[in-house]
């Protein structure tokens, strides 16, 4: 999606299929990271063992170094993906790709990944998770970043959606952006039929991506499901969807720049 030209041709149907798709990733994620209970020692300030020069958590530490080497190898050079930690990121070894970019310059502004650690370590994570500290600090660290990154990269792709609603609806956005009506912006771009059909669908996947898989053929057995798929939906209901809708006014109000 993010370069242009006609074999990626940009419409509102193939960045859904692509959101789709992205639902997958993040329920998966979703069942790994629940694997372990909330671990809060991890995002303690200050980080309870001394690190030179840093004052920050140990979960900051593991998911800033880890920005730090995806970026030496391009990974913030796609526009579908947006750091955590972005100052003093590291310029990548590896070139850009030749393409058409599909974005306005001014996507790189549009950053809520703040607004995403904050909701997800304060009110997702006490959600999915058991309250406890089990000490596998790193492999929960990993899962955390795993989840983020998908996370912000649905949230983030509300840039591609905007994008598109303009390019189709270009003298309905036009006026309303040039008058910062951030209300009216909200209220066009948004797909109640759409968003219903998303957390119906995200709470079926949770349902069949967590189900347990027996060998023996006792039906009688009520299916257990690693997931609640009711705590899926809302997190699409109350977050995802959201900050999505967030990035997409936050681009369309700086379309026109
Ligand atoms: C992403 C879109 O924009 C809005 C956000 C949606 C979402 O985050 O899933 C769904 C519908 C719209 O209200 C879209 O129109 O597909």
């Amino acid at each position: 999606m993010a370069c242009g030209g006609d074999d990626n041709k940009l419409s509102l149907d193939s960045i859904r299929d692509s959101l789709i798709r992205q639902e997958d990733t993040i329920i998966f994620n979703i069942i790994e990271r629940i694997k372990y209970p909330t671990n809060p020692t991890l995002y303690k300030q200050p980080c309870s063992v001394n690190i030179p020069d840093f004052s920050g958590s140990l979960f900051q530490y593991l998911f800033q170094q880890t920005e730090v080497l995806q970026s030496k190898v391009g990974r913030y050079l796609s526009p579908e993906e947006n750091p955590f930690f972005s100052n003093n990121l590291p310029d990548s070894i590896i070139p850009p790709t030749k393409c058409t970019p599909v974005l306005h310059p001014a996507a790189e502004s549009v950053n809520v990944n703040e607004k995403i650690l904050d909701v997800y370590i304060n009110q997702i994570l006490p959600l999915f998770c058991k309250e406890a500290d089990d000490g596998n600090f790193a492999t929960t660290a990993a899962c955390d970043i795993h989840l983020l990154q998908a996370l912000s990269r649905r949230i983030h792709y509300g840039k591609f959606v905007a994008e598109v609603k303009f390019r189709d609806c270009t003298d309905e956005y036009k006026p309303l952006i040039l008058a910062k009506d951030r209300d009216a912006l909200m209220k066009l771009l948004t797909f109640e039929a759409v968003e219903e059909m998303v957390k119906k669908r995200v709470a079926k996947k949770a349902m069949a991506f967590g189900q347990e898989v027996t060998l023996n053929d006792s039906t009688a057995k009520e299916v257990k499901c690693k997931v609640d798929p009711t705590l899926v939906s809302r997190l699409y209901d109350e977050w995802v969807m959201p900050l999505t809708k967030l990035v997409e006014v936050e681009y369309l109000l700086r379309r026109l720049d």
